[in-house]
């Protein structure tokens, strides 16, 4: 059964205890935690703060997206502020493996994602550094986003390259997952889906959770 990771990005920020505790009274695994910083993507979202006030109100892995320019200043704040993975985009490290490393060193789960655009043939040479992969179905930014087709391509491709190298690497999906598309990702290879927007505008968010971990 794949892991849960709702997006609060699609949580009502008016009132984000009450979303937080039906994520708590739910199936989901994970909270998914979208940081933005207007640059690397074209949009903010929120940063530290919230992922304490999120830390402090749950027992769930807090598995933190980072789509921000320079990422490695921030490391040692976003273990502080209680995240358990940190995932950085390729597409904003000069030195990826040091990147790595220093998420590890900090004890972290050490992520990368890739855009739609980027190949999975770019890990190839720290796939055994990994702990997980996140695979964008959409272009990284906003919640609510049409889901991208080729993804189901790319997620077999990444399997393959993870078993040829006999690595241990979670395969996490982003970006338009639904309970229409759910079984297809994970019949494919994906281990870990978010979902955002599909979650937060059920009429039964938390039943919703329990037809994804069902795919
Ligand atoms: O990283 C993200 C956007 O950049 C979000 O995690 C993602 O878009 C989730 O939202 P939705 O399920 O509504 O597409
Ligand atoms: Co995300």
């Amino acid at each position: 059964m794949p892991i849960i990771a709702p997006s609060i990005l699609a949580a009502d920020f008016g009132n984000l205890a009450k979303d937080i505790e039906m994520i708590n009274n739910s199936e989901a695994e994970w909270f998914h935690l979208d940081v933005m910083d207007g640059v690397f993507v074209p949009n903010i979202s929120y940063g530290m703060p919230i992922i304490e006030k999120i830390n402090a109100l749950t027992d769930k892995v807090l598995d933190v997206h980072l789509m921000i320019v320079d990422p490695d200043r921030y490391i040692s704040t976003f273990k502080q502020v209680g995240a358990d993975i940190l995932t950085v985009h390729y597409e904003a490290c000069t030195h990826l493996h040091r990147t790595i490393q220093a998420i590890k060193a900090e004890g972290m789960k050490a992520g990368v994602a890739l855009n739609p655009h980027t190949p999975v043939s770019v890990l190839e040479e720290v796939i055994n550094d990994l702990d997980l992969v996140l695979i964008m179905s959409v272009n990284p930014g906003f919640g609510g986003q049409k889901f991208i087709e080729n993804t189901y391509n790319k997620i077999s491709k990444l399997k393959k390259m993870i078993t040829t190298a006999n690595a241990n690497v979670i395969i996490e999906v982003d970006g338009g997952v639904n309970n229409i598309n759910a079984s297809k990702l994970v019949e494919v290879g994906a281990d870990a889906l978010v979902a955002g927007s599909a979650i937060f505008n059920a009429e039964n968010p938390t039943s919703y959770i329990s037809e994804l971990k069902k795919a």
